[in-house]
């Protein structure tokens, strides 16, 4: 029978099923951070259980940790670092600590290592574990009693969601990031408009998409709600893949393609939902608000909380003009910034920095603009100095961190004071986010490159010549 790409998947991992119950999925990777990992171990240790797949499981340090120096000052950070690294020692598990080569944030890596690979099931106690979609993995965040589950048997109890397509045609404008392209399907749908769903990303733009976009694409899916995000891979995908130190190689790579090339969704099958965008319409975004469907192109004009009918996300606007203490009718383009922050796990690739590079070369950050370049690993950040980048980055004024997941979120030194505001590349800009009282405005590598220099939200076209 005609199926989608996510439920062929689903079923292809499935170990049980049984009436009246959820599907009994095996996992192929499980990837464990320090923030949502300790309470699991604990719960393993106290039933006297092991690891059932060490192997399949890989953990980093990246939420907790500092980009600046190796030492952990904050007892609290210290203390999950510590456990993780106890945790890893006692159970078996690879462990990519600080001050390793191969440490970053977890949705960064564990791609760039080859480790995440089409049709394959993927989980992390973490959110955002949807960026490994991009593969064509059907790839999920899980609670912290789950994470214990999956580390003592390798499986996990879930429910097939519902299935969404997400269809985007015509040609993205070259000023027009994967970034703004979320962002916009975000303000299409609004925040919960994937919920209960897994979106596949189709249509001719997102063809024409590189891993990395695709990447950022697949990690905000869970911004509208979406379980999970994935597109299917492609030409694209095999050629990001070859080569990496964990991809198949010789006999199994040619084996490994011919099962992937069949990872896809019928010509014939039918998805409980469509959303269909055009992509040569959509603009450079930037949020106002407080969530990250609270977005509107750069060119436009803060909102009026009475544009919006459903008295919900009426009233979501008002709570957010107050936090972020801006009135309706300004134009985007005269809100000034103090901080601008380019990385995390949804713009801290090498794409993201390559294209923040170029806006920034031979231009300033703008007086009392702090810029954070923080790339998502280590090999990012060795990457982008072998290439000149991170020497445009501090000869433009910015500061040249070490990965980790910074500024996204207030659990490392890399917090906002309170009442600060950032044109920011990260995911979410909820009250706090990013230190108590920060506000954020979400932005694509681009917008954050050409904020810092003007220091007021700006897209890169409407930059003066360098
Ligand atoms: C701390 C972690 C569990 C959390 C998540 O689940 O996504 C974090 O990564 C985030 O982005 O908010
Ligand atoms: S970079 Fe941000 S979104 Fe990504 S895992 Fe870290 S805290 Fe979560």
């Amino acid at each position: 029978m005609a199926d989608v790409l996510a439920r062929k998947i689903w079923d292809a991992h499935l170990v049980r099923r049984t009436a009246g119950e959820p599907d009994l999925l095996y996992v192929d990777l499980h990837l464990v951070h320090e923030v949502s990992s300790p309470q699991a171990f604990d719960g393993l240790r106290a039933a006297g259980r092991r690891v059932r797949r060490p192997e399949l499981t890989l953990a980093m340090e990246d939420h907790a940790v500092p980009t600046e120096g190796l030492r952990i000052v904050d007892p609290m950070a210290r203390a999950q670092v510590e456990a993780l690294r106890r945790n890893c020692a006692e159970f078996g598990i690879r462990l990519f600590s600080l001050g390793d080569a191969d440490q970053g944030i977890v949705h960064v890596v564990a791609p760039q290592l080859g480790l995440t690979q089409p049709g394959m099931t993927i989980v992390c106690g973490d959110s955002h574990t949807s960026t490994h979609g991009a593969f064509g993995a059907l790839a999920f965040g899980i609670g912290t009693s789950e994470v214990e589950h999956v580390l003592s048997t390798q499986t996990l109890p879930q429910r097939m969601p519902h299935t969404m397509e997400v269809r985007v045609d015509g040609r993205l404008s070259p000023d027009v990031t994967a970034k703004d392209l979320i962002l916009a399907i975000i303000a299409r749908v609004g925040v919960g408009g994937g919920a209960g769903h897994v979106v596949e990303y189709r249509g001719t733009a997102i063809e024409a998409l590189s891993m990395e976009a695709r990447m950022t694409l697949c990690n905000m899916s869970i911004e509208f709600g979406a379980r999970a995000g994935m597109v299917a891979p492609d030409e694209t995908t095999y050629a990001y893949l070859a080569g990496r130190p964990h991809a198949p190689t010789g006999v199994l790579w040619e084996r490994a393609l011919e099962h992937w090339r069949g990872l896809r969704t019928d010509d014939d099958a039918v998805f409980d939902r469509t959303v269909a965008l055009d992509g040569a319409s959509v603009r450079p975004f930037v949020t106002w608000g407080t969530n990250p469907a609270q977005a509107v192109p750069v060119s436009g004009v803060v909102p009026a909380p009475d544009e919006f009918t459903d008295p919900l996300v009426r009233s979501a606007a008002e709570q957010a003009l107050r936090y972020m203490e801006l009135t309706p009718g300004t134009p985007l383009r005269d809100i000034a910034v103090d901080t601008v922050f380019l990385g995390s796990c949804t713009n801290g690739r090498i794409e993201d920095l390559r294209a923040a590079a170029e806006v920034l070369r031979g231009r300033r950050v703008a007086d009392g603009v702090t810029m954070l370049v923080v790339p998502g690993s280590m090999k990012v950040r060795v990457q982008a100095e072998a290439e000149g980048l991170a020497e445009v980055f501090t000869r433009a004024g910015a500061q040249w961190r070490a990965a980790g997941c910074s500024m996204c979120l207030g659990m490392n030194p890399d917090r906002m004071a309170p009442g600060s505001r950032s044109a920011s590349t990260s995911n979410r800009n909820f009250e706090g986010r990013q230190g108590p009282g920060a506000r954020t405005h979400l932005v694509s590598p681009l917008v954050a490159a050409a904020t810092a220099v003007t220091g007021r939200l700006t897209a890169a076209a409407d930059l003066e010549p360098a």
